[in-house]
């Protein structure tokens, strides 16, 4: 039996264990899949800086250990810790829930689980492998569900817990480019609009964030292949940092807000597409309220110069297409 003195997230806890009889301190402990790059990397620095216990997860044994050295430069008492675990989260279930035990028996329950490992392919749909199809809904989609499915029992126990579901602006909308990858991107929000009415009751909160482009290495990597349509698109809103976007996460996983957007764009899209998901305030259903319709006449104006870009690229490349014939 464990008792509890005190928790919050920046103060550690003790509890005494009744059966060996010791004095275990523990802090808030939080679990980061995709936490040894980009927005994940500033997510688990973000919570270590406040004190929390970090597991970091991903796959890449070397970024893991190169990223635990980086982010406990940051720590504010002499107890913390950063635990790396090298595991595919899209692979195996069994897996998963055993890597994800074994590091609560070293740091105590999960407090808090962010689901941030994820991938992305862009490019014309009949240009996109088939494969690609199937492998960004395994690590986006069910490397999101195995990670949340192993710990969401403790939680609904101890009645507390956050998980976090990292979508993209590109679950929120369609765009041109992004046919393999917006579907895994919508599918988290079912999944978290449908998980959160399950746990609510237990006090168990879901947040589902939708960052903007984020200047990550992933993005760097996405940007090499990125169609001209889709690049000139997504210039509609500016590139974010990483950091900016781990901040605002955290604060809303922390608060328990369901939604999480990021910059005026995100929240015009956040409003638009509030649909029947669930609100954290009154003020937020009422500003979902008053502001959607006019949302949806800006929106308007934005989709009829994405489909104008669009069509701008297709006549160039005829005409290019065109000239080359006869040359
Ligand atoms: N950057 C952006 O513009 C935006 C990103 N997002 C989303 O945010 C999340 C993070 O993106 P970003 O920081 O750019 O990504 P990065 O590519 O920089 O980092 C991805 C992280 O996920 C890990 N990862 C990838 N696949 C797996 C897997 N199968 N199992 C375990 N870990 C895995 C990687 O480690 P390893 O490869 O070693 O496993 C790495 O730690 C993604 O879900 C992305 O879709 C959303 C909106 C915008
Ligand atoms: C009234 C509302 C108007 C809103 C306009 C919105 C403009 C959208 C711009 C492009 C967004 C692309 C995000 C994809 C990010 C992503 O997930 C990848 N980079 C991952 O690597």
């Amino acid at each position: 039996m464990f008792f509890e003195f005190s928790c919050d997230l920046t103060h550690t806890y003790v509890r005494r264990d009744e059966n060996s009889g010791l004095t275990l301190i523990f802090s808030n402990n939080f679990q980061v899949t995709g936490g040894s790059s980009g927005i994940g990397k500033c997510i688990a620095i973000e919570c270590y800086k406040q004190g929390a216990f970090i597991t970091l997860i991903a796959r890449d044994e070397n970024k893991l250990l190169q990223t635990k050295k980086e982010i406990e430069k940051y720590s504010v008492n002499d107890k913390q810790v950063v635990l790396c675990i090298s595991v595919d989260v899209s692979k195996d279930y069994e897996q998963v829930e055993n890597v994800l035990k074994q590091a609560q028996e070293k740091l105590g329950p999960v407090d808090m689980l962010v689901n941030c490992a994820g991938t992305s392919v862009t490019g014309k749909f009949e240009d996109i492998e088939v494969n690609s199809f199937e492998r960004l809904m395994a690590v986006n989609y069910l490397g999101s569900v195995y990670p949340s499915r192993a710990v969401i029992a403790t939680m609904k126990e101890r009645r507390m817990g956050r998980i976090v579901f990292v979508s993209s602006q590109a679950g929120q909308l369609g765009l041109f480019g992004y046919t393999a990858y917006s579907p895994t991107k919508f599918a988290l929000r079912g999944l978290a609009e449908a998980l959160q009415m399950e746990v609510k009751p237990y006090n168990v909160y879901i947040t589902v964030a939708y960052p903007p482009d984020t200047d990550t290495p992933g993005f760097a990597e996405e940007s090499k292949t990125k169609p001209l349509e889709t690049k000139l698109i997504s210039e509609t809103s500016s590139v974010c940092q990483a950091e900016q976007v781990a901040r605002v996460i955290v604060k809303d996983a922390i608060q328990g807000n369901f939604n999480s957007s990021v910059g005026s764009d995100g929240y015009m899209l956040s409003i638009l597409t509030s649909g029947m998901s669930p609100v954290t305030s009154i003020t937020e259903g009422l500003q979902q309220v008053v502001c959607m319709g006019i949302f949806r006449i800006i929106g308007l104006f934005y989709l009829g110069s994405f489909d104008s870009i669009v069509r701008r690229c297709m006549m160039q490349r005829e005409k290019s297409e065109s000239a080359d014939k006869t040359e």
